[in-house]
This record gives C-alpha cells, structure tokens and sequence, in this order.
C-alpha cells in the first residue's frame, strides 16, 4: 500500500483545507508516506468549539432514537469496511493486521452499544422524606466535550469516548494523536457518512498545543483525555482551573502474579500475550511478571523459548506476531529501559538486542528481563514496549505486596489454580480491573473501564459507566 492520504480537520461537518506541513510515516517501513497533515492550532480549535456549541441545543433535544440510528449505523459501516480501516490502521499504528483488524471491530461494537445505550437513558422515582413530595432525577447533557486519544488505540479509543458523549446528547471536538490521525479522520468521516448533523462531531489535528487549547476553552464543558501521567496531570489541572469536568487514563505497571500451583503453559501464555502482543503497547499490558520461588526457573525458561519463536516484522506482512514501534522515541524508549535494567543488575534472558529487517522501521527485539527488583526503575517506571521484567518471591503474600507497591494501578493479573487465592486477589489487588487466570490486557467493551491510584482520574469510562461523565444529574421535587 503506497497511496498518500491527504488528511483535513472536520469542522462543522465541513472537512477544512489547510497548509498540511507534517506527515505520517508507516512505523513497519518509513519510506511510506501514509499522510499528509495539517497542523490546527488555537483558531481551528476555536472555529471547532463554536460549530460544536451551535450544533449542542438541537442534538440534545433530538430524539434518542435519531442518535442511536446514526451510531447503529457507523457501527455497522466500521464492521463492513474492517479490512480497509484495519490495513489503514495497522500501516499507520504497526500493530499487526490481525490487531489492527480486531480493533477495528471493537471500535464498531463500542458504537453499536452506545446506540443502545441512548435509548436506556434513565432516572429514578423517589419517595420525598415529606409527604405529598415527589422526586424524579433525570440525566442531562452536557455540552460540548473535548477528547484527546493517543496513537496506541486509534480508533478504538476515539469511539469509546466520542460514542458515549454523542448517544448522550453532547457535542465533540476530538483531537487524534500525532502518530495516528489518518485513522481517526477515517472514523469521523464515517458518523458524517451515518448522518450526523454538522457541528455534533468536530476533528482538530495538530500537536499538544491543540490539546492545550482544548483544555483551555471556556466552552469545553469536559475533556476525556488518554495518555501518558506528566501530560495527564496538566490536563487535569487546566481543567479544574476552570471548573470543568476530566476524565484521564494513563499509564500502567501492570503486574502479572505467577504462583507455584499455576498451569505453566497457560501462565506462559498468559504472560507472552499480556506482555508482547500490541508490541506492549497497551496501558494494560503486563510489564512487571511476579512469580513464585517453586515455578520461577521453569516459567522463565518456558516463558524465554516463547518469545524467541515471536516473529517480529512488518504490520501487514501475515506471518508478522510483533509489530514496530509506533516511533522511532517509543523505539529508543524500550531500549532505554532495556539498559536501565541490565544496570540495575537485570539478566537479559531473551532479546535486548537492536533488530535490523529489509524494512527500515521502528522494530523492537521482544525482550525479557530476569532477576530484577521491586523497587528497581524498570518495575515502576512505564516502558510502553514488548519489555517484561521478572521479580522472584517466596509466597502470595509477597508477591500481593509487590504487586500492589507501585504508583500505578490499573490492571492486575493472576495465575493460580486456589480459589481461595484468586478470591482474595480480587479484593485486595490495587488496581481497577483484576484478571485471574487471563492477561492483564484485553479488556470487553461494555464494562467499566479504568484504574486507581495514578493510573486513572476521574469516573470510568465504557459500558454502563459511561454516562456518569457524559451526562449531568437534575433532580426534580414537585408537589401536586
Ligand atoms: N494510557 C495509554 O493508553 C497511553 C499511554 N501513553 C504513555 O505515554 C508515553 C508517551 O506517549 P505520548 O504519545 O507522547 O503521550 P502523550 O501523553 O504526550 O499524548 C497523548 C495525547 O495528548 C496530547 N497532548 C500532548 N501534549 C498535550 C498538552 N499539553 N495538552 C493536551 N494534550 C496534549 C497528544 O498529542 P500529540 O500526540 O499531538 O502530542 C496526544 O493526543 C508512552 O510511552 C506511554 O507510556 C501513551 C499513549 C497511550
Ligand atoms: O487492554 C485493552 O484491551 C485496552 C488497553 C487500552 O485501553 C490502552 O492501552 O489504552
């Protein structure tokens, strides 16, 4: 695939020529140019958060239904062009076409289950502590939302935020990641296409400063942002400035705990799935592998011999398991790591080495790393890579403290055959999704989706949580 896409920003339903002085590199191969793009600022932002303002009285007050037939249908679209937008995807992400394609196919079930949900939006009846009141709470929209996505799910993520705000009854200004905009515009043209009403769904495209100024809008009545903490926490802080509501998810130190009494083959595929595939790019992926003292040597080595056969090369190539990096700064990041590690006195098992393939790409070697320590940089510090490190300990207690002891807390797993270990997990693991017996990363669309501690902020997104941001409660007293 070699065709240029020249990309536009959709501003009141309207796709906007502009100057397009960036491009979009294919990570799997950096002689392809996947796009052409333009570079908004704080004027495109402006003109998008007018054209979302104005369009916010009449989406609010059209029907549920109409709302929930234009997100059933971009559902359906995005599953019928699934290999298109998969391939786009995939060539401009590097995660494998496979991924790239079940991504896709998520992102097309998250909107059609928000076209459900517009139509369940509900309040209560209440008894008045006084007699002869009564009581009625309903959900209100908002106003208009600003979304800021990152690269590592482009157009999953993009859904799962703006479906939500949308079948609610609020109005959008989206802004894509800089690696992967060529994805999100693919999906906003699509709810035009399904007949949204201009204005409902505004796209920026640019760097950071067209998230600052998101942030900064006295219009935006709420941001939904996905990313990395440092920005994170700035975006929370522009937010509560002026009083508006955030919602961040960020980074993750996912822990996978193995026990003795672990299947070994099950928990080594746990581990290669949950650690390396999506290349390790997954805010849920299992970076930090805890395992018990009886089991330790043979998981390793297990583990090891799994992720030599890995097969590492080009997104669309088929016989590709592990993608690129998304970025030559996402290469150097893992390789950073992978020498921190072995200077903190880290064994590197498998991997560590650079790779170098008839493509020129982003391309990481899938690395383990044994003998490391809790408290070491490589098991606190985020890597965003097809990097896993190893900690021994003697009991569940041991590994429940290591497992718990980071700043992070978003996803934790398990392996274990006793019950009672697993029940206990789940009570007392740290994190806002525990996994027994499956991989940290891979999560359903319809449930609540988020993390404790310095992973997440604010109330969750996906599934039946979702309104909770997306809308505003009034309750209503009334006496006859
Ligand atoms: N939780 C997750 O799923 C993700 C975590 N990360 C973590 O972040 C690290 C770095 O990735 P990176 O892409 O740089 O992540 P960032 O946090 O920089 O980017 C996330 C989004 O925020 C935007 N952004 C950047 N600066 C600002 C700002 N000042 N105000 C508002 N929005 C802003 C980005 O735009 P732009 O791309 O144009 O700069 C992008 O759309 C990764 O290694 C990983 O650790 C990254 C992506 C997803
Ligand atoms: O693990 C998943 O399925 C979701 C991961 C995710 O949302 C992320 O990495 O941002």
């Amino acid at each position: 695939m070699t065709d240029t896409l020249d990309l536009s920003h959709w501003i009141n339903g309207e796709k906007v020529r502009a100057d397009l002085p960036s491009e979009s590199r294919n990570p799997s191969d950096t002689r392809d140019l996947v796009a052409r793009i333009p570079d908004g600022g704080v004027d495109e932002v402006n003109a998008a958060v007018d054209a979302a303002k104005a369009a916010f009285p009449a989406w609010a007050e059209a029907s549920p239904e109409v709302r929930s037939d234009i997100l059933d249908k971009a559902g359906t679209l995005v599953m019928e062009r699934r290999e298109q937008l998969g391939r786009l995807l995939s060539r401009e992400e590097g995660k494998t076409l496979a991924e790239g394609i079940g991504e896709t196919v998520r992102a097309g079930r998250v909107l059609k289950y928000f076209a459900g949900e517009a139509l369940r939006l509900h309040g209560q009846n209440l008894a008045s502590v006084r007699p002869g009141v009564e009581i009625q709470t309903y959900r209100q929209p908002v106003g208009v939302f600003g979304l800021i996505t990152p690269w590592n799910f482009p157009i999953a993520i993009p859904a799962w935020k703006a479906a939500p705000a949308l079948a609610f009854g609020n109005t959008v200004v989206m802004k894509p990641a800089g690696p992967t905009p060529a994805t999100a515009e693919a999906l906003v043209a699509i709810l035009h296409e399904a007949g949204l009403p201009n204005g409902v769904l505004n796209l920026v495209i640019g760097r950071g400063g067209v998230g600052q100024a998101i942030v900064d809008h006295p219009d935006v009545a709420g941001v939904s942002f996905t990313g990395s903490q440092g920005v994170g926490a700035g975006v929370a802080a522009g937010a509560a400035k002026r009083q508006a509501r955030v919602q961040l998810e960020m980074g993750g130190k996912n822990p996978l705990i193995v026990l003795d009494d672990a299947d070994l083959d099950r928990a080594v595929m746990i581990a290669l799935d949950g650690s390396y595939y999506a290349t390790g790019q997954r805010c849920t992926a299992s970076s930090r592998l805890i395992v018990q003292d009886g089991i330790h040597d043979r998981f390793v080595a297990a583990l090891a011999e799994k992720v030599a056969g890995l097969r590492v090369g080009p997104a669309l190539d088929p016989n590709t398991q592990i993608g690129p990096a998304v970025s030559e700064a996402q290469r150097e990041t893992s390789y950073r790591y992978i020498d921190v590690a072995r200077g903190e006195g880290g064994r590197v098992v498998i991997g560590g080495e650079r790779l170098s393939l008839d493509t020129p790409g982003w391309y990481v070697q899938p690395t383990l790393i044994a003998d490391t320590h809790a408290d070491s940089r490589i098991n606190n510090e985020e890597v965003f890579g097809p990097v896993a490190s190893t900690i021994r300990v003697k009991d569940y207690e041991e590994a429940l403290a290591i497992a718990n002891g980071v700043e992070f807390g978003l996803s934790a797993g398990l392996v274990t055959s006793s019950l009672k270990h697993a029940r206990d997990f789940q009570r007392r693991a740290l994190a806002g999704m525990t996994m027994v017996n499956l991989p940290t990363a891979g999560v359903d669309y319809h449930v609540p989706f988020g993390g404790t501690k310095s992973s997440s902020y604010g109330p969750r997104e996906q599934g039946f949580a979702a309104v909770e941001f997306f809308t505003r409660t009034k309750t209503s007293y009334s006496a006859g």
